[in-house]
């Protein structure tokens, strides 16, 4: 277990205005200090008191140069290495409207360097993922957006969102142990970045397709993008679960200064009473004797409910715009960071075990005590083994005698027919082998017993009885072997014969394992172990056998063939060499060259994506804002001339559509990876591809318009 207090962080956003009102001073032991300076015709702004210094204490305080790769190095990679472990990590952005919060966890829609913590973060946990080769990891996301206290789920694709309650609305159930569970939110599978940065495209673009001019969705909705990680290690049934929410809240603003009214005003109230309910939350978490911490008061504290005071590891961004303006939201905002700064968390590994799993195990127990009891109970089938079972049983031994671990056993459950069965193919499977052996090993034997006699050249240390026992016991052997396979090779089926033959006679195919380390099929390999413990040649035989060699007529053609055959041995095994050295040779400098690109490649890779998405955004966006505009244009037109009116608008759409059209146009031929947007005004006009009235005025206007959208 991790106890840890929430870590605090600044952001100050980018002013172009002289921001003389703050100072920041980064100590790298005691943490970091903010301070605000009132300038004296801002004091009495602020309630109850006319203090002019404020000084705050952050983890770290990130000024306006910071770039958005230290906010990921100092922010979120600490808390991405957490979850990889198996912790529950949380990381959220407070501040006023503008302030930020968007362009900290999401990032800037403009350029690739602009990514925020999310992709950044995405990008991070799958490189991190690809690297742990004995770990298996599962992700999945999830995107909510809440607002006026009504979840949505932002990666529905099956709906073609165009308001926000078109999206399905996502619900909170809590179970018996008080966890909360959100129905209706989508987990997508994500297996690797570009999927995940999909989705988060799919989510943004969701969210801004069903803003309404009445609903600025970034800054009146809080979203919590969650990151979920399984992860095992190969062969283990225990699994550690993580989640990493990167939430963007609503913007803190106070109603009062807002000056808001209608659904606004009901906008604002939900989004200060839910911000009102966070605070709560975290007042009465700092507060050492409380009891009752009210998180079911709303959906943002009931979801975030592990991240404040739970099983969590919890970093805060405060941003903060320094403009004089925006200084007492600043200070509210520093004041919030401090109480958040008191709550302590306590992270635990979330470790369980896998429940398919252990089904799978217990499955496997079960089965094999229903087969121990049918043993002890003697509960036994009697009714003859089918063709297919015969088929299976011939299969399964074979795949045994095939095998050349010797630990490997066969399962056949508690059949005794199957049991039998069984044996009895390795009882012909046995003597199969040994009249195999007998014949190839002892046939020179009898040969030369018999040639001996023959030609009466039985040496004098011999005496010729032995040998005619000799040779009868071997015809016997033989004899006997041969008969006992013949009467129990008859009463097997013809597949069962084969599949004998097959698992007992040697590899013929030299050629396919000459190079391999290890010379020698399964078959031959079997035959090798069986021949360590089957009948030896005796010394005499064995002598006999090398007078008889050494006399015989094929003898030279032998030795010259051995010879051969050595040396072709040889040649073979160096030409082995040689290709074994060639593809070493080859393999290192290909891991090579794939390690020197590969990276390059990847950043490649994700930039190009990523501008891709940024394009596709900008896409959605420009159609959505035309949207606006044509209908604030055709509201504003004063009908003087309703025909020519209506008939202008109508040339105007034409014209921008004929724009959007080319832009996507655009988009869409540009090569990847060559992606690069060609400016508006490279698009070529001329005034016959645009339709024109007539009216020489009219058609001025008209061309003036279009040339002024694409400049
Ligand atoms: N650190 C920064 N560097 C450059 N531009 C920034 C920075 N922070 C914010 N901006 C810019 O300021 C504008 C407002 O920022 P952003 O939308 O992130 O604010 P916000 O706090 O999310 O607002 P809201 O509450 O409305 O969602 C954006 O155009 C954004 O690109």
């Amino acid at each position: 277990m991790v106890k840890q207090a929430i870590q605090i962080f600044g952001r100050v956003k980018p002013t172009k205005k002289p921001a003389s009102v703050y100072s920041v001073d980064n100590e790298e032991q005691i943490g970091a200090f903010l301070e605000f300076v009132v300038p004296r015709d801002l004091a009495d702004g602020f309630v109850n008191n006319k203090r002019e210094c404020y000084k705050f204490r952050f983890q770290k305080v990130f000024d306006q140069a910071v770039k958005q790769e230290e906010i990921f190095e100092n922010i979120a990679r600490p808390v991405a290495d957490s979850i990889l472990d198996g912790y529950n990590g949380t990381i959220f952005a407070y501040g006023q409207t503008g302030s930020g919060k968007t362009f900290t966890i999401t990032g800037g829609a403009e350029r690739y360097s602009d990514r925020g913590i999310i992709p950044r973060t995405l990008s991070y946990l799958y490189e991190r993922i690809s690297q742990g080769s004995s770990m298996v990891y599962t992700t999945h996301i999830s995107y909510l957006e809440i607002y006026n206290e009504i979840g949505y789920d932002l990666l529905d694709s099956c709906h073609e969102a165009s308001r926000l309650e078109d999206l399905p609305k996502v619900m909170i159930m809590e179970d018996p142990d008080q966890n909360i569970h959100l129905k209706n939110l989508s987990l997508q599978h994500s297996a690797n970045e570009e999927e995940a940065l999909n989705l988060l495209f799919l989510g943004d673009t969701n969210r801004m397709i069903a803003e309404t001019p009445m609903n600025q969705a970034s800054t009146r909705s809080h979203c919590i993008f969650t990151v979920h990680l399984c992860r095992r290690e190969q062969g283990s049934a225990t699994l550690r679960r993580s989640k990493l929410h990167l939430v963007d809240l609503a913007g803190s603003d106070r109603v009062s200064k807002t000056g808001l009214n209608g659904q606004l005003l009901t906008e604002a109230k939900y989004i200060n009473l839910s911000l009102h309910y966070l605070e709560q939350v975290i007042i009465a978490l700092s507060e050492k004797n409380r009891t009752h911490i009210p998180y079911r008061n709303s959906m943002l504290t009931s979801v975030l409910r592990d991240s404040l005071g739970g099983n969590c590891m919890t970093t805060m961004i405060a941003t903060l715009a320094v403009e004089k303006r925006n200084l007492d939201e600043s200070i509210s905002t520093c004041r919030f960071a401090q109480r958040v700064a008191l709550i302590k968390n306590e992270a635990i590994l979330n470790e369980e075990l896998d429940p398919t799993l252990v089904i799978a195990r217990l499955k496997r127990e079960v089965q094999s005590l229903k087969e121990e009891l049918a043993m002890v109970t003697g509960e036994q089938k009697d009714d003859k083994l089918t063709v297919e079972e015969i088929q299976k049983l011939e299969e399964l031994v074979k795949a045994f005698l095939d095998e050349p671990n010797p630990d490997v056993t066969l399962s056949l459950g508690p059949d005794m027919r199957k049991i039998q069965h069984c044996f009895s193919l390795l009882k012909v499977t046995y003597l199969q082998y040994q009249f195999l052996h007998v014949s190839t090993l002892m046939s020179p034997c009898i040969s030369l017993c018999v040639y001996l006699l023959k030609t009466s050249r039985v040496p004098n240390s011999v005496p010729a009885g032995i040998l005619i026992k000799m040779l009868k016991n071997e015809k016997k052997r033989a004899q006997d072997a041969a008969a006992q396979l013949a009467y129990i090779t008859n009463s097997q089926s013809p597949a069962s014969q084969n599949a004998l033959m097959l698992s007992t006679l040697p590899a013929r195919d030299g050629n396919t394992e000459i190079f391999s380390a290890d010379p020698g099929g399964p078959a031959i390999r079997y035959m090798k172990r069986a021949s360590v413990s089957g009948p030896q040649l005796s010394i005499e035989k064995q002598e006999a056998f090398e007078t008889f060699m050494r006399d015989h007529e094929d003898h030279l053609t032998i030795e010259d063939n051995k010879k051969l055959l050595k040396q072709r041995a040889t040649e073979a095994r160096r030409l082995g060499e040689q290709l074994n050295e060639a593809r070493e040779r080859i393999s290192k400098l290909s891991q090579h060259l794939y390690k020197t690109t590969i990276g390059r490649l990847k950043v490649l890779r994700t930039e190009i994506e990523h501008l891709q998405l940024l394009l596709e955004r900008a896409k959605v966006k420009l159609q959505k804002d035309f949207q606006k505009w044509w209908s604030q244009e055709a509201s504003s037109v004063q009908v003087t001339d309703h025909t020519l009116t209506t008939y202008l608008l109508y040339i105007k759409y034409l014209s921008v559509l004929q724009i959007v059209l080319r832009i996507e146009l655009d988009i869409i031929i540009l090569d990847y990876p060559y992606v690069h947007f060609r400016a508006l005004s490279t698009t070529k006009l001329s005034s016959s591809s645009i339709p024109l009235t007539g009216d020489q005025q009219a058609d001025a206007d008209i061309l003036a318009f279009v040339r002024c959208l694409c400049t």
